[in-house]
């Protein structure tokens, strides 16, 4: 297979290769005591998942020229024994694992590393019934919002991040993706200098105890020249400046960060909760925020990366601040106008939507008054079964469409179509 070049200069340019993981075993595994600090509101009915994972996959694979399965990935970067060993060496260090459950995966074929990484491994199914972690009956414990591939890296430019999630519950799945950036044969001709953030290596070698959280939902790459990354719950001001100045010594295309100011609420965890890019004119918002005469309005620091010290200014309001940036957008309000359906449907992820071209939007069924929206801008709505079903229907015909996926199952564990993808490339 023919090595994979990241380009990310956009939210909306056609898609070409995107990262996604199938809810898994590990949704299937979770107990209702670990529910709440595994970040899911419910514990899933995993078969639906996965059927509604499916639907999804194809209908990214209509535009898409690749939609690669992050575990795939994962069991291909350690096809040499020597980066196994190095990988389980690293998690062991991460996770303070115990020797006999270190043994255990040492001795497993990269498939079932992978499996036993991200399924988890309830301790009754070892040989020794070694229980380390005896609240929760794992020897190794899932990861379930692996699922949400968009948060524990992102490519941006040429580059990527890895990132340094801001929850114990994720705290394993940057390491994935650093092996994979390393080490599949497909990406590793990628440079160290095309770490654009990495926490992650630092901690590992001792060289820094207190790493800064940045997360792949706050991070939205607007354009060749603009970023918005959201300081959240999940992503520290401290971790942007350290993008944005490792962003500004590179030199890259970029001159623009904008960091946008978020509430700590689980509601609103990411900036892409709240806010997603749709097509060239357009972008779909949580009004509340984004509205110059709200009570709750999001403040924005922007950064100049093109100044020879790292320089910032505040601007009110992210839509104006954009404006100034050359891009004006649109706003298409998720829920409509009606302030309980606003917080209803932003809580669904209605705010939330991926797209596939400009103008072409992946989201979710339930989120009717969004839908209602889009449909006065000009989209049209199309269930995404009705898609899968017609291989004549053209996304690329031009015109604007939003493609409606049933969700019942993936909404619940609190991350909409954005979440659920990792693009490597857009044209
Ligand atoms: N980019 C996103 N908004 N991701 C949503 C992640 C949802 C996941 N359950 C979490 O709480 O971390």
């Amino acid at each position: 297979m023919p090595a994979i070049e990241l380009s990310i200069f956009s939210e909306i340019g056609r898609l070409r290769q995107v990262v996604v993981h199938k809810p898994g075993p590990e949704v299937d595994m979770m107990v209702p005591d670990m529910m709440e600090q595994l970040l899911f509101d419910d514990i899933l009915y995993g078969d639906l998942a996965r059927a509604e994972h499916e639907v999804f996959r194809k209908v990214l694979a209509r535009v898409a020229d690749e939609v690669l399965d992050i575990q795939d990935l994962f069991v291909e970067s350690m096809e040499s024994e020597g980066v196994k060993l190095a990988f389980i060496e690293d998690f062991r260090r991460l996770v303070d694992m115990p020797d006999e459950s270190a043994n255990l995966l040492r001795d497993m074929a990269p498939a079932d590393v992978a499996r036993a990484v991200i399924t988890g491994i309830p301790w009754d199914d070892t040989l020794d019934h070694t229980h380390w972690q005896k609240r929760f009956d794992y020897t190794v414990r899932p990861i379930p919002n692996l699922l949400f591939m968009r948060d524990p890296a992102a490519v941006v430019g040429r580059g990527y991040n890895i990132n340094f999630m801001a929850t114990w519950a994720r705290e394993r799945e940057p390491l994935i993706l650093s092996y994979v950036f390393r080490h599949h044969p497909r990406l590793r001709h990628l440079q160290e200098s095309d770490r654009l953030f990495d926490q992650l290596t630092p901690l590992l070698k001792g060289q820094i105890r207190m790493p800064q959280s940045l997360e792949g939902g706050d991070t939205l790459v607007l354009s060749d020249k603009v970023l918005a990354v959201g300081c959240s719950e999940r992503t520290s001001a401290d971790a942007i400046h350290m993008l944005a100045e490792n962003l500004r010594r590179q030199d890259l295309s970029f001159d623009t960060l904008l960091m946008v100011l978020m509430p700590k609420v689980r509601s609103a965890m990411h900036l892409d909760t709240i806010f997603t890019r749709v097509s060239e004119s357009e972008c779909l918002i949580y009004p509340p925020f984004f509205t110059d005469q709200s009570r709750e309005l999001l403040n924005v620091v922007k950064f100049d990366l093109r100044h020879p010290t790292l320089h910032t200014s505040v601007e009110a309001n992210l839509l104006r601040a954009l404006r100034g940036a050359g891009i004006d957008l649109e706003p298409i309000r998720c829920g409509g106008d009606n302030y309980i359906m606003q917080q209803r449907e932003q809580w669904t992820d209605g705010a939330n939507a991926f797209c596939l071209a400009p103008g072409v939007i992946v989201m979710y069924s339930r989120n009717h008054a969004t839908a209602d929206e889009l449909a006065k801008a000009g989209y049209r709505i199309l269930m995404a079964r009705d898609l899968i079903a017609d291989p004549s229907i053209d996304l690329l015909d031009g015109g604007k469409w939003a493609v409606m996926l049933e969700s019942a199952e993936l909404s619940r564990a609190r991350g909409g179509p954005r979440c659920m993808t990792m693009p490597l490339a857009r044209s």
